[in-house]
C-alpha cells in the first residue's frame, strides 16, 4: 500500500470527510426545511391575501346588488306626472325613468334600466341593452320576488329585477343594472393591488388568445396587460382558476385568476396582480443567512473536532501502523512501542485508548503464544506431511512397480483404475481405460458369469473376499495365468460400490506346474510318455477292449549293449543314442500307438489296433530291422540292436501291470536267447528267468557269506612244461544249487552291479593265495586275475590293485591282470592310461579272449599289454578249421614281431599242443595239463609236477 493511498484512506480524512458530509447534509436539510417552511408560509399568506381580495371583490359585487335593489325600488316611487290618469301606470313610470335616468347614470349607480309589462314584454329600456331571459322576467312577475343576476357577454352587467306595484296593482317588472368594472375601480381605490376582469372571448380573439380570454377591465393596464399576456404564453390555463408567478424587469409578480361567482364556469375571472418581489427577497435573504450561519458552524465544528481528535487519531494511526508488526511476528517490538502509551499522563483518568493498549498488549502476548504453538504444530505437521508423502510415494511406488495387476472396478466390471503393470499386461492406455471392462479379459462365458455373481456377493457382504484364476492374453497375444483376489473396496468415493482386484501373474508357477505335470507323465530326455502315463493309457485301452473281440499288445524294448556304450563312451553319447533310438522306434509305429520310455534303455510300445499276435510281431520285426543300421553319434559309429518282448491282452494278462511285466520277461527271454530279436511271452521261460532273478538275490549275499571260491588253472611253458603261471577262476558254492561256474553268475553280477565288489574280492584272494604259496616255497609264477570291463572303467581300479598287493605283500611282477579285448579297444581313453600305469608298476597285462570281438591287430601295438591269450574257440578248431589255424599262426607271428607273449587257452589235445609249440606259442593253458583246481589240489599238482621233473 503506497503512502498516498494510505493517507487518502486514513481515519483522519475519513472522519473529516464524514463530518463534512454529515454537517453539510444536516445544514442542507435544515436550510431545505427552512426554505420549504418559508415558502409554505409565503404560499399560505398569499392564499389568505388572495382569498381576502377575492372576498372583497365578491363583497363589493354583493353591496352593489343592494344599491341596485334600492335604486330599482326608488324609481317607481318618483312620480313626475302628478296623477295623469290618461296614461297607464307603466307609461307614467317610463316617463319618469326617461326624466331621471340620466341623473341615475351620472351618479354611477345605474347603467341600464328595462321595463316590462305583465306579459314580460319590454315596454322601455335605458342605457346599454343586453338580453334578459323573458322567463326570468315572467317568474319575477309571477312570484313577486326580486331577481338578481350577473350577465357577462362582451361586458359584464349585474342587474336586479323587481315586480312593480303601481296604483295598488301589480303592473309589470323593472330591471336596473350596472357594469361590473365599477366594482373594480371601487376596490382599486381601497387597495394597492391591481385588479382586472377577464371574460371568455370568441375563439382566437382577445388579448389572452392562448387561453381564449379577453381583458374586460384592468387597472394599470398599460403595464399589467403585458404581464397577463406573458402568463398566458408561458403557463397552462387552469379553468378552475389559480395563481401564477412570473418575473418581469427584476420584479416578481403573482397573478391570480379567480372564477367570477354567478357566471357560468369559465365565463369570467377576477384577476389580481401583486408584486411579491419584496416577499421573495426576504425569503432568500433568510435562506442566505441560514446558509452562512451553517457554513460557519460547520467550519467551527470541524476545527474543534480536529483539535479534539488530533491526539486520539495520532494514537490510532500509530497503533494501526504498529499492529502490522504483529503480522510479521515482532511481538516484543510491538509491546516496546506501546510502552509510551502506557506511561502517558492520566490526570483525566483512563480512557478507551488505555483499554485498547492493554488489549493490544494482551493480544500480542496471546498471539505470540499462538504463533509459538502454530510454529510448533506447523513443524509437527510438516514432519507428518513429509512422512505421509514418503509413505504415499512408497505406496504409490509399490502400486506402480509391484509386479501385480491392481485394479478397481464396479460390479459390472467397468474399470475405474489400473496400475502401470496392469495397463501393460492388459494393453490399456488412459483413453481405452475408460471404456475397458474386466469381463472382456475373461476367456470363457462361465468365468464371466462367475465373476458377476462373485462381485454381487462381495457387494452384498455375503463374502469378504473371492479368489479366482483366469487366463489373460496380452497385447502381443502372450498367455498370462493370473491369480485374482477380489475384495470390496472400503470407503470408495461416491455412491458406486467398487471392487478392488489384485492379480498376481502366476504364469511361471503355472508353467512349472504344467512342466511338472508333463514331467510326471513324460521322460524329459526323449520327451516321450513315461512308465506311469503309459500304464494309465494301457489300462484305458484294456478297459475299452474288455469284452470285445480285440487285442492290445505291449512291446517291451531294451537296447542291447547300451550299458557298454554308456560306460565306455559316456552318458552324453548314451543320451544322444537314446534320443535317436526313440525316433527310430517312433518311425515304426502308427500315430495311434504309444511309445513310452520305461527308464534307462528300456522302451515300451502300446499297440491298440492289432488284430492278433501277428500284428505285434510285424511291428517288432520292423523295429528290429530299423536297428540294423548303425547309429552315428558324433564321431562314433555305434551298432546297437534291440531285444523285444511281446505280451498280448487278454492272452498274457488281464491288466496293464501284468502285461508290462510279461512283456519285460519276454524281453529278457529275447536277451537270453542272444539279443537282437523279439520274444513272445512264454510262461516256461518266465519261470527260468524267475530263478535267475532269485540267483541274483543270492549273489548279493554270497560275498558276505563267504560262498565264493577261487579255482586255479596252471599256465605251462610250452617248451619246458614248467608251470610259469596260474589263472584264478571264481566259483560260487551256492547253498542249494551247489558249485556254480562263473558263466552262471558273472554276467548276473555285471547286470546287478555286483561285479566291482566281486572282482575286488577275487583280486585280494588271489594275491593273498599267491603270496601264501610263495611263502611256503612254491616256485615263483604269475597269478592271472580276470578284470571285468566295469572294473577297468571304475575309478577304484588302481586303488584296489594297490591295496590287494599291499595287503597281501605280493610283488607286482607276480600279478597278471587279464582285460577283455573289446572293452579296451572301445574305450581307449578310459583304459589306456590306467593300464599303462599298472604296467609301469610292474604288473603284467594280458589281453583275454583275443579274436572273439573287434580284433584289430594293428591296434595291439598301441595297447600297453605284455601277453595275448588266444581264445579257446580258435584253439579247439586246430586240426579242424584251417581258417582258425591260419588266424592262430598270424596272431603268433604278429605277437612275436611285437614282442608279446602268447598264451593259448583251452588246449586239450596233443595235436593242439604240438601245433601251438610248432608255431611258437610260449604258454599253454588247458585241460591238457589241468582243469582249474581248488588251492589244495593246485598245490598238489605243482608238487607232483615238481616230482616228475
Ligand atoms: N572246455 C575247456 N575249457 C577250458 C580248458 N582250459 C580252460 N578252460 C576254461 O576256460 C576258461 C578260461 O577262462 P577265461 O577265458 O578267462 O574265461 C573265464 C572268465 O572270462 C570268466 N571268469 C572266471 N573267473 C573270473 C573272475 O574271477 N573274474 C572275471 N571277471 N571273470 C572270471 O569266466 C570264464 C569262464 O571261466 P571257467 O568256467 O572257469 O572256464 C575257464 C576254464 O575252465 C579246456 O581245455 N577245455
Amino acid at each position: 500500500m503506497d503512502g498516498t493511498h494510505r493517507k487518502f484512506l486514513s481515519l483522519r480524512w475519513k472522519i473529516f470527510i464524514l463530518l463534512v458530509v454529515v454537517l453539510v447534509g444536516v445544514q442542507g436539510m435544515y436550510a431545505f426545511f427552512s426554505l420549504s417552511q418559508l415558502n409554505e408560509q409565503f404560499r399560505q399568506q398569499r392564499e389568505q391575501i388572495n382569498e381576502s381580495e377575492v372576498a372583497r371583490l365578491d363583497g363589493s359585487v354583493e353591496a352593489s346588488y343592494q344599491r341596485l335593489l334600492e335604486a330599482a325600488e326608488l324609481l317607481p316611487l318618483i312620480d313626475t306626472s302628478q296623477e295623469d290618469h290618461y296614461i297607464s301606470p307603466l307609461a307614467r313610470l317610463s316617463q319618469t325613468i326617461n326624466l331621471k335616468f340620466d341623473a341615475f347614470q351620472l351618479t354611477g349607480s345605474v347603467n341600464a334600466a328595462y321595463l316590462y309589462d305583465s306579459k314580460a314584454r319590454m315596454v322601455g329600456f335605458w342605457g346599454e341593452k343586453v338580453h334578459i331571459s323573458e322567463a326570468d322576467i315572467q317568474r319575477v312577475f309571477d312570484t313577486e320576488r326580486p331577481l338578481r343576476k350577473l350577465i357577462c357577454n362582451s361586458i359584464c352587467l349585474r342587474y336586479v329585477a323587481i315586480p312593480i306595484q303601481l296604483d295598488g296593482k301589480k303592473q309589470g317588472v323593472l330591471m336596473v343594472g350596472r357594469f361590473l368594472y365599477d366594482v373594480i375601480y371601487e376596490i382599486k381605490q381601497q387597495t394597492a393591488l391591481d385588479i382586472g376582469l377577464v371574460l371568455q372571448a370568441p375563439e382566437g380573439a382577445g388579448e389572452l388568445g392562448n387561453w381564449g380570454l379577453l381583458i374586460n377591465s384592468l387597472t394599470n393596464r398599460s403595464q399589467n396587460q403585458e404581464l397577463l399576456e406573458e402568463v398566458s404564453l408561458h403557463h397552462r390555463f387552469k379553468p378552475e382558476g389559480g395563481s401564477y408567478v412570473l418575473e418581469n424587469n427584476g420584479h416578481y409578480y403573482e397573478v391570480l385568476f379567480s372564477p367570477l361567482k354567478g357566471v357560468s364556469e369559465g365565463g369570467a375571472y377576477w384577476v389580481i396582480l401583486d408584486d411579491i418581489s419584496g416577499h421573495l427577497l426576504s425569503i432568500r435573504q433568510s435562506l442566505m443567512n441560514y446558509l452562512l450561519l451553517g457554513v460557519g458552524g460547520i467550519l467551527t465544528a470541524l476545527i474543534l473536532l480536529s483539535l479534539l481528535l488530533q491526539k486520539p487519531i495520532s494514537f490510532f494511526t500509530l497503533l494501526a501502523e504498529e499492529l502490522s508488526q504483529l503480522s510479521s511476528g515482532e511481538f516484543s517490538q510491538f509491546r516496546h512501542t506501546l510502552a509510551q502509551f502506557r506511561n502517558r499522563d492520566k490526570t483525566l483518568g483512563e480512557d478507551e485508548r488505555d483499554l485498547l493498549v492493554k488489549s493490544a498488549v494482551l493480544l500480542s502476548e496471546q498471539l505470540e503464544r499462538l504463533q509459538d504453538e502454530v510454529d510448533e504444530r506447523t513443524d509437527s505437521l510438516e514432519k507428518s506431511r513429509q512422512a505421509l508423502t514418503k509413505e504415499r510415494d512408497f505406496l504409490f511406488g509399490l502400486l506402480e512397480t509391484a509386479p501385480l495387476v491392481i485394479i478397481t472396478q464396479n460390479i459390472k466390471g467397468q474399470l475405474r483404475s489400473v496400475n502401470h503393470f496392469g495397463q501393460q499386461l492388459m494393453d490399456l492406455d488412459g483413453k481405452s481405460l475408460r471404456k475397458a471392462n474386466f469381463i472382456d479379459s475373461l476367456q470363457r462365458e462361465e468365468e464371466r458369469q462367475e465373476f458377476l455373481s462373485n462381485t454381487q456377493r462381495l457387494v452384498e457382504g455375503l463374502e469378504s473376499e473371492v479368489r479366482t484364476d483366469s487366463v489373460l492374453l496380452d497385447g502381443v497375444g502372450n498367455r498370462h495365468d493370473l491369480s485374482w483376489l477380489h475384495v470390496r473396496l472400503r470407503n470408495s468415493q461416491g455412491d458406486e460400490p467398487l471392487i478392488l482386484s489384485i492379480g498376481m501373474d502366476i504364469s511361471d508357477r503355472k508353467r512349472a506346474e504344467r512342466r511338472l505335470q508333463w514331467l510326471a507323465n513324460h521322460d524329459p530326455l526323449t520327451e516321450r510318455p513315461n512308465r506311469l502315463f503309459f500304464m494309465s493309457c494301457m489300462n484305458d485301452a484294456i478297459e475299452k477292449c474288455r469284452g470285445q473281440d480285440s487285442h492290445v499288445a505291449v512291446l517291451f524294448i531294451d537296447l542291447d549293449r547300451f550299458k557298454e556304450v554308456n560306460d565306455s563312451l559316456g552318458h552324453s553319447v548314451g543320451d544322444k543314442l537314446l534320443k535317436v533310438a526313440t525316433r527310430r522306434i517312433s518311425d515304426c509305429i502308427r500315430d495311434s500307438d504309444l511309445l513310452a520310455r520305461q527308464g534307462g534303455d528300456e522302451f515300451s510300445v502300446l499297440l491298440t489296433s492289432v488284430r492278433d499276435l501277428e500284428g505285434a510281431e510285424v511291428v517288432a520285426s520292423k523295429i528290429l530291422q530299423a536297428f540294423q543300421q548303425p547309429f552315428w553319434i558324433g564321431e562314433y559309429e555305434i551298432v546297437v540292436t534291440v531285444s523285444i518282448g511281446i505280451s498280448l491282452f487278454p492272452d498274457h494278462g488281464a491288466d496293464g501291470a501284468t502285461l508290462i511285466k510279461h512283456a519285460d520277461v519276454a524281453m529278457f527271454q529275447a536277451k537270453d536267447s542272444g539279443k537282437n530279436c523279439y520274444y513272445i511271452y512264454d510262461v516256461e521261460k518266465d519261470h527260468q528267468r524267475f530263478e535267475r532273478f532269485s540267483l541274483g538275490a543270492d549273489l548279493r549275499k554270497a560275498i558276505q557269506n563267504d560262498e565264493l571260491l577261487l579255482y586255479y588253472q596252471p599256465q605251462v611253458d610250452a617248451i619246458s612244461n614248467r608251470v610259469v603261471g596260474v589263472e584264478a577262476l571264481v566259483r560260487w558254492q551256492h547253498p542249494t544249487a551247489g558249485l556254480l561256474p562263473p558263466d552262471r553268475f558273472i554276467p548276473l553280477a555285471e547286470e546287478l552291479d555286483l561285479i566291482i565288489p566281486l572282482g575286488e574280492w577275487v583280486l585280494r584272494e588271489a594275491c593273498q593265495q599267491m603270496q601264501a604259496w610263495i611263502r611256503i616255497g612254491l616256485p615263483k609264477m604269475t597269478m592271472a586275475v580276470n578284470l571285468a570291463g566295469q572294473q577297468i572303467a571304475h575309478e577304484r581300479l588302481i586303488k584296489s590293485v594297490e591295496e590287494a598287493l599291499a595287503d597281501s605283500g605280493l610283488s607286482a611282477d607276480c600279478l597278471e591282470l587279464e582285460v577283455t579285448e573289446n572293452f579296451v579297444i572301445q574305450q581307449p581313453e578310459v583304459t589306456v592310461g590306467k593300464l599303462t600305469y599298472l604296467r609301469e608298476r610292474g604288473i603284467t597285462l594280458a589281453m583275454d579272449d583275443f579274436g572273439t570281438g573287434y580284433s584289430s591287430l594293428s591296434y595291439l601295438k598301441k595297447l600297453p599289454i605284455d601277453r595275448l591269450k588266444i581264445d579257446r574257440s580258435f584253439v579247439k578248431d586246430i586240426g579242424v578249421d584251417r581258417g582258425d589255424e591260419s588266424i592262430i599262426k598270424a596272431t603268433l607271428a604278429m605277437c612275436h614281431s611285437l614282442g608279446l607273449e602268447v598264451v593259448a587257452e583251452g588246449v586239450e589235445t596233443t595235436e593242439q599242443l604240438n601245433f601251438l609249440r610248432e608255431n611258437g606259442c610260449q604258454i599253454i593253458q588247458g585241460y591238457y595239463f589241468s582243469k582249474p583246481l581248488p588251492p589244495e589240489a593246485f598245490m598238489d599238482y605243482i608238487c607232483s609236477q615238481k616230482a616228475q621233473a
